[in-house]
């Protein structure tokens, strides 16, 4: 008998539902007729929502769609500035808030220049790198606030958390994953030399934990440095270790080298299992190109190929990933639809 696995998905806005479409179509592909079978159901949540209803996500959005075993997102959020959304925060009550319940403290961003694929850098050389980038504490946690708002004396502030527990668990799970590759190297990226308190306690778990990680080569660099290499010599990293806000900002410069945004897949993973986790692609909702059918939606589809890893479906998530990287390489400079590329995928997946 097949293991069903329940599946919530979440296509959110702008370009979203387009590339989740595909992704699921491309699930269906790399799964059908295998050991397990997705019983998907889906939430309509994000701008949208919130434009008819008012409501974010509920109380009950929450329980409901942390009953399942995985999620697939697609991407939330309006158009940057758009008044309706103002109070919304669309961001943090949806996509932050679904991170911090589910506890999805790695934020896993994988960067493969996949062969063939045009990079903006003249010689890329061989980037293969992970950014794990923590998922649930950092500037994203909202501890904030502002006085005397709008008036030409306004202070705001937006205060970064840091805690030990936090840094050491995904730190520990960074060195995991280091030793696992074959280069063994990590690097954390901070700005030590003047955020002092943050960076001192990333630094000194860093070291602690090396010392049970004795086959990793640990390696330190500012985050302003750290966006010098990611251009200049990309193929330096291997598994970066970084800070929510930090590893935010490398995220899209990441996708910028290998390939692009439409390329970029990540998982918010909660490792103990106590929560499914969440698989998105990096990019947002695009309002710029939503509804013309030109997204790409190959994030969307590697995410659902981290996605498998995730459930230890490893051949359905091969039967992906070989299907993209032959599909990637014969890309030119003609433009195909959304669909087009979705449908290409899948039938590569069912002629092997
Ligand atoms: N995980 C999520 O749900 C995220 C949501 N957002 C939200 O998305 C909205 C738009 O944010 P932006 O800063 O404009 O970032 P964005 O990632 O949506 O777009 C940046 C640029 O990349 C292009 N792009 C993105 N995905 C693409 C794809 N699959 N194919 C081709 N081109 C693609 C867009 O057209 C745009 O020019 C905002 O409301 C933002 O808050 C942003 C990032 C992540
Ligand atoms: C909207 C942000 C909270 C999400 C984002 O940009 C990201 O996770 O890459
Ligand atoms: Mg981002």
């Amino acid at each position: 008998m097949s293991r069903v696995i329940s599946l919530a998905v979440i296509p959110g806005d702008g370009i979203g539902p387009e590339v989740v479409a595909e992704a699921l179509n491309v699930l269906q592909a790399a799964t059908d007729g295998g050991d397990a079978a997705f019983d998907t159901t889906q939430y309509a949540l994000g701008a949208a929502r919130y434009l008819a209803t008012g409501d974010t996500l509920t109380d009950e959005d929450l329980a409901a769609v942390s009953q399942h075993d995985a999620i697939l997102l697609g991407a939330v959020g309006g158009t940057p500035g758009d008044p309706r959304l103002a109070g919304a925060n669309i961001e943090r009550g949806l996509l932050l808030r679904l991170r911090f319940a589910l506890d999805h403290y790695v934020n896993l961003r994988p960067s493969v220049l996949f062969p063939s694929v045009p990079s903006p850098l003249a010689d890329p050389g061989d980037v293969d790198f992970v950014v794990v980038r923590e998922g649930t504490e950092g500037p994203y946690v909202g501890n904030g606030g502002a006085i005397r708002v709008g008036s030409a004396n306004e202070v705001a502030n937006e205060v970064s958390v840091n805690t030990a527990f936090g840094v050491e668990r995904v730190v520990r799970y960074a060195f995991a994953a280091a030793s696992a590759r074959p280069r063994k190297k990590l690097t954390l990226v901070h700005k030590t030399n003047v955020l002092v308190f943050a960076g001192g306690l990333w630094k000194r778990i860093v070291d602690e934990v090396a010392s049970e990680f004795p086959d990793v080569t640990v390696d330190y660099l500012h985050v302003d440095a750290a966006t010098i290499f990611l251009v200049t010599d990309p193929a330096r990293f291997d598994v970066i270790v970084t800070d929510n806000l930090f590893g935010d900002i490398l995220t899209d410069l990441a996708a910028a080298i290998s390939g692009g945004i439409g390329l970029a897949a990540s998982g918010n993973i909660n490792p103990d299992g106590r929560f499914p986790s969440m698989f998105e692609p990096v990019h947002g909702s695009a309002p710029d190109i939503a509804g013309q059918g030109i997204a790409d939606p190959t994030a969307a589809i590697l995410s659902v190929a981290l996605m498998l890893d995730h459930l230890e479906l490893p051949e359905a998530a091969d039967r992906v990933r070989r299907a993209v990287v032959a599909d990637v390489a014969e890309r030119g400079e003609g433009h195909r639809s959304t669909s087009e590329i979705g449908a290409a995928i899948v039938d590569r997946i069912r002629a092997h």
